[in-house]
């Protein structure tokens, strides 16, 4: 059984701008996870991603293999991406599609023409926290999203994220936690097996490359010594997806 969690929401229309940053900090600090509103990013556009993304899936599996993933940018099929990588189950009940920076021009977009034209225990995407630094998402409203906000403690006890209209969800990703030394938490969370048609967008904020990701001096004292050996991103990275892709 599950319970609905009431995260925090951060509203970015307020003018007290210190007042907005201290709160986001309580939300990475508490959670991990919050809402954001008012964020700027037109209604109509997101509508048109998420019409862009309905017919791009809806296509035969041999035209989305055209576009299958190269340099991590493209299509990934249902059941190549394994979240939790501690699970036997055969992989997630998902299907992606990745986009990158456009300047190093790996992306692999599909024509205008080319869009003309899914019992047992398999997750949309199992259990898993974020790899990067912020992941910001949004979803087409149909639920499945929850977190496990103490993932060490067992019998893990997982909640519900309800979808806002209009919001992101914000969630911390691994490498800010090695950043802060854990105080901002990077928060388990998975998405229920769908059971119906479900588009979720997500935006994963990555530090560049070559950025070494080591606690932060504020992050550490003599009492609580760093958790984590610093470590390049883009290894941090690479090997992480390695893991998920079960190669
Ligand atoms: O679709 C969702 O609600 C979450 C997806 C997710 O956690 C991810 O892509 O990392
Ligand atoms: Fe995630």
């Amino acid at each position: 059984m599950s319970e609905a969690l009431h995260l925090p929401i951060i509203d970015l229309s307020s003018p007290d701008r210190l007042s907005i940053a201290n709160s986001i900090r309580q939300a990475c600090v508490e959670h991990g996870f919050f809402y954001l509103v008012n964020h700027g990013v037109e209604e109509e556009l997101l509508k048109k991603v998420f019409e862009q993304c309905s017919k791009f899936f809806s296509l035969p599996i041999a035209e989305k293999m055209k576009f299958s993933r190269k340099n991590h940018r493209g299509y990934t099929a249902l059941y190549a991406e394994k979240l939790d990588t501690s699970s036997s189950a055969k992989g997630d009940s998902k299907e992606s599609f990745y986009i990158g920076p456009l300047a190093d021009h790996l992306n692999q977009w599909p024509l205008e023409g080319d869009l003309e034209s899914s019992g047992e225990d398999i997750y949309g995407a199992s259990a898993h926290s974020d790899y990067g630094m912020i992941t910001l998402l949004v979803t087409d409203g149909v639920p499945g999203l929850q977190v496990c906000r103490e993932k060490s403690k067992q019998p893990q006890i997982w909640e519900d994220v309800p979808s806002m209209s209009g919001a992101f969800i914000v969630n911390i990703g691994d490498m800010m936690e090695r950043w802060t030394n854990c105080l901002f938490r990077s928060t388990l969370h998975r998405v229920l097996p769908p059971g119906q048609e479900r588009y979720s967008v997500g935006f994963f904020i990555n530090p560049n490359k070559d950025c070494l990701v080591e606690c932060l001096e504020s992050c550490c004292s003599e009492s609580s010594p760093p958790r984590f050996p610093p470590i390049r991103s883009l290894d941090y990275l690479e090997e992480r997806v390695r893991l998920t892709y079960g190669s």
